[in-house]
């Protein structure tokens, strides 16, 4: 079965998907594979693998190999560039950051990036990528001009945009780490307009109370990654996120 498939299915199941993301420039190989196997006890449905910085190249490769060898769930590029694929994943969102002032970021890492999307026979699925204030790393990596928190109409514009465009999937990103994740107004507001396009929320969701604002807000999958980096317990960590998402 397609990814795409396996979490629209899930969406229309549970409820809401919960993806984990991995940063594979934060810890070597194993403590990556360490990390998604107690993320797929605890009842994630996916992991994703990018970050803004250094995420590419034999690290992605020797990370990809490692979580393959202790998990069966998909494994997802989300990439910061187009030196964020490698041929060892299932898929990657293959994402144009809309709000971006950078055309890098907008079409020229897909182009770069294309033909081996091609090549290594990886699943993309098209996204369109926002990022509202805070922004963090990423929104300043991507040159961002970031949707301001109290303006669901800027989000709107762009997720529609996205979805007149095609795209199957829009991710609205707070940043990794920001203090607060983006607003239950914005995130209702982009859903409504998005109708059965998939809507996937990240950036600041620490537990499984702001995780369950989110999903009846409106988002149909939910990205966690600084938090588990963060915690001692990986697995119970992600139990109180996916138990407050999922039907
Ligand atoms: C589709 C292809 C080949 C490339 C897309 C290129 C685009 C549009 C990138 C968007 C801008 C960007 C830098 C995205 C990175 C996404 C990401 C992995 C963010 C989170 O990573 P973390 O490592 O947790 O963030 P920090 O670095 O802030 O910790
Ligand atoms: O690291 P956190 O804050 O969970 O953010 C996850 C993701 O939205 C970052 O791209
Ligand atoms: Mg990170």
């Amino acid at each position: 079965m397609k990814v795409e498939e396996y979490l629209n299915g899930i969406a229309e199941r549970e409820g809401t998907v919960h993806l984990t993301l991995i940063d594979p420039a934060s810890q070597p190989p194993e403590a990556a594979a360490d990390i998604a196997k107690a993320a797929v006890d605890g009842g994630t449905d996916a992991i994703m693998i990018g970050g803004s910085t250094g995420a590419g190249g034999l690290a992605l490769d020797q990370t990809l190999l490692k979580i393959k060898e202790h998990i069966d769930v998909p494994t997802i590029l989300f990439p910061g560039n187009a030196g964020g694929l490698s041929i060892y994943a299932d898929a990657v969102l293959f994402m144009s950051l809309l709000n971006s002032r950078d055309i890098n970021y907008v079409t020229t890492n897909q182009a770069m990036g294309a033909p081996l999307v091609y090549k290594y026979g990886i699943e993309p699925i098209s996204m369109a990528y926002i990022i509202t204030e805070p922004g963090g790393t990423v929104g300043w990596v991507g040159d961002a001009k970031l949707i301001p928190r109290n303006k669901p109409e800027l989000a709107v514009a762009y997720s529609l945009a996205g979805k007149y465009m095609g795209m199957h999937y829009t991710y609205l990103e707070a940043g990794s780490g920001a203090d607060q994740p983006v607003t239950p107004a914005t995130i209702g507001a982009v859903k409504h307009v998005l109708g059965d396009n998939k809507l996937i929320v990240g950036g600041g969701i620490r537990d499984g109370k702001t995780a369950k604002i989110c999903a009846d807000a409106g988002a149909d999958m939910i990205v966690t990654g600084t938090i588990v980096e963060e915690t001692d317990d990986v697995r119970n960590k992600i139990e109180e996120l996916v138990s407050a998402i999922k039907k």
